[in-house]
């Protein structure tokens, strides 16, 4: 099977823009060979494929109606579509387009050769300060440009970060992210009558993004989230404590400790701005400047 990885499925509509030559074409399953399945998610299955014409590869995700339906879940994956087909990073997951037949809606998405980080960290059990500094500091990249964008995720995990053929990370799933001015128009009409503090909770909102990529910033150097424990109201009351403890075994730097406890600090506002988490002792010394992490 010839492989493209740089070339996104050809687009019927030369001349128009990028992004609405995505809504614009009119893919069907016949567009595509089917290649072997990639995984299975709760609504359906994954599988390699290549786009006949161009020859380019891509993972198509086929979800089944009526379990969207049941699940009442079509809301989010229109959201999920709206959003991620428009944003364009090396470290998030490009969604070229979509069609549907009667069953099944069928998702167009890059495809991410390694396949899912949460297993590589399972096989590890932890990974090195130069490996979780390059994935850290891409994802830090990858957020700036969604907030850039008043696109907020939400839901950074590892279970929802691919990995690419060159080992780059691909932030994949955007079922819970929003997209804050979206939000604010249908709230409030028009942004210009809003106080300041109104229109800085924007930034205050993607704050929530930076919590996030401090707890996966511990879990890539410890193997496990930081505020775990057995009952669901422990680990609710340790979050809103900011219980958080560093144990001895694995042995991790102070700095990288310094970083993850600027970044998991209660008041959102106080939490280190991604663009200064660029700048930290422990990230500029440890990340690959290339931003792919090899091995
Ligand atoms: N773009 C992709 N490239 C390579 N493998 C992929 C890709 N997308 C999905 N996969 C594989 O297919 C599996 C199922 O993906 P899917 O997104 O449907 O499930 P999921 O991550 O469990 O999400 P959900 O919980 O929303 O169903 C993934 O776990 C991954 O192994």
């Amino acid at each position: 099977m010839a492989i493209s990885t740089e070339t996104p499925p050809q687009q019927q509509h030369k001349g128009s823009s990028e992004g609405a030559a995505v809504d614009q074409k009119r893919w069907t399953l016949n567009d595509f060979d089917i290649g072997k399945p990639l995984g299975r998610g709760k609504f359906g299955h994954v599988y390699l494929a290549r786009e006949k014409r161009s020859n380019h590869i891509v993972a198509l995700k086929v979800l089944f109606k009526n379990q969207l339906k049941q699940s009442q879940v079509e809301h989010q994956l229109r959201r999920e579509v709206e959003i991620q087909s428009h944003l364009r990073h090396p470290n998030i997951l490009r969604l070229y387009g979509y069609f549907y037949d009667q069953k099944r809606v069928y998702l167009i998405l890059e495809y991410a050769a390694k396949g899912e980080l949460y297993k590589e960290l399972q096989k590890c059990k932890y990974f090195s300060e130069r490996r979780a500094a390059t994935y850290v500091a891409s994802l830090a990249r990858a957020l700036i440009y969604c907030h850039g964008k008043h696109v907020i995720h939400r839901d950074i995990k590892p279970e929802n970060l691919l990995v690419g053929a060159q080992g780059e990370l691909k932030i994949a799933d955007f079922g819970w992210s929003v997209h804050t001015f979206n939000r604010r128009r249908t709230m409030c009409g028009t942004l210009d009558y809003l106080p300041p503090e109104m229109v800085e909770s924007v930034e205050h909102d993607a704050n929530v993004d930076i919590w996030s990529l401090g707890i996966l910033c511990y879990e890539f150097l410890y193997g496990v989230p930081p505020f775990e424990a057995k009952e669901h109201s422990d680990t609710y009351r340790r979050i809103v404590q900011v219980d958080l403890k560093f144990p001895s075994r694995p042995v991790v730097s102070s700095a990288a400790k310094d970083l993850i406890t600027q970044m998991l600090v209660k008041d959102s506002s106080q939490r280190l701005p991604l663009k200064k988490l660029l700048e930290h002792p422990w990230i500029v010394q440890n990340a690959e400047p290339s931003g792919v992490y090899r091995g």
